[in-house]
């Protein structure tokens, strides 16, 4: 999908929502462990029920990695059924990866053409060339960890390189790379103070927010801070809005969380 393609689509549902499918079988209703893919029934039916408030999916692989074939054959179930059934919906790998270039190359494979995501989530920390192997495929994504939203961040992101932030670095470098166009940053909810500092460096890229609901980040604060003229966000909420209920009647009780933050989200576009 291309990025105009994601504005219209921002536009016209009014929301730029991102649902993440970070599924646990231990939070997920009983009822649904007597099926024979549990996992995959729980996400087709949060798909059906909340995909006209969202523009993008974000199941994180480590959630399906975790149950090994099984889990793989999960993730696979549910792009496809996203894909076939909603081509609209941006879809995002979370698999932070990044590794040398060679290697590199074999993720951005796996992810963007055999699982075919609009998008994969990779690691900056080995620098351009094990970047440059995702970002070399046409209309996809890579969305690089610039300022992440848990309090390791601090570690190393913030800390002064040459003068400057670390996570500045990122950025700026990043920008210097072939095919930087299909470049999206990474920017914590629970940072809102730096998203004008962020917006100065790549004010035209959009941005993956994760940290609200469950990491307690706030959403007025980021699209006060971090919109821009195309909006500019994905905002994600996973356990916030997949885990609202654990009985029967789940699937609603996601769709009515993401519509709270749906509704918000319309208000901050106007
Ligand atoms: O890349 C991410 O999506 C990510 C980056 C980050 O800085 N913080 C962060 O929480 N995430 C992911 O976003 C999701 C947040 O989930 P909830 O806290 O349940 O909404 C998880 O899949 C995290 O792995």
């Amino acid at each position: 999908m291309t990025t105009k393609e994601l504005v219209s689509q921002i536009q016209k549902k009014k929301s730029f929502l991102c649902i993440g499918l970070d599924v646990d079988i231990h939070k997920i209703p009983q009822h649904l462990l007597k099926e024979e893919d549990p996992i995959f029934a729980f996400n087709k039916a949060i798909i059906d029920a909340t995909h006209h408030l969202c523009v993008a999916y974000k199941p994180n692989t480590a959630f399906y990695e975790a149950y090994g074939l099984k889990g793989w054959k999960s993730l696979e179930k549910t792009i496809n059924y996203i894909n076939e059934n909603h081509p609209e919906i941006f879809t995002i790998a979370d698999a932070k990866r990044g590794d040398i270039g060679n290697t590199s190359t074999m993720y951005a494979k796996a992810f963007l053409e055999d699982l075919n995501f609009d998008s994969v989530t990779v690691a900056p920390y080995m620098g351009k060339d094990s970047v440059e192997p995702f970002l070399a495929f046409n209309n996809k994504h890579t969305i690089l960890l610039a300022l992440t939203s848990n309090t390791g961040a601090f570690d190393f992101q913030t800390k002064q390189v040459d003068g400057k932030e670390l996570y500045k670095q990122v950025l700026e470098t990043s920008k210097t790379w072939e095919n930087s166009e299909n470049l999206m940053y990474v920017v914590g909810a629970t940072k809102a103070e730096y998203f004008t500092e962020i917006r100065k460096i790549v004010p035209d890229s959009f941005l993956l927010v994760p940290g609200v609901g469950a990491q307690g980040g706030n959403l007025q604060d980021v699209c006060k801070y971090g919109m821009n003229e195309q909006v500019g966000l994905l905002i994600n909420s996973s356990r916030g809005i997949i885990y609202a209920s654990s009985q029967e009647d789940f699937a609603q009780a996601a769709a009515e969380k993401a519509k709270e933050l749906q509704e918000q989200m319309a208000v901050a576009l106007g």
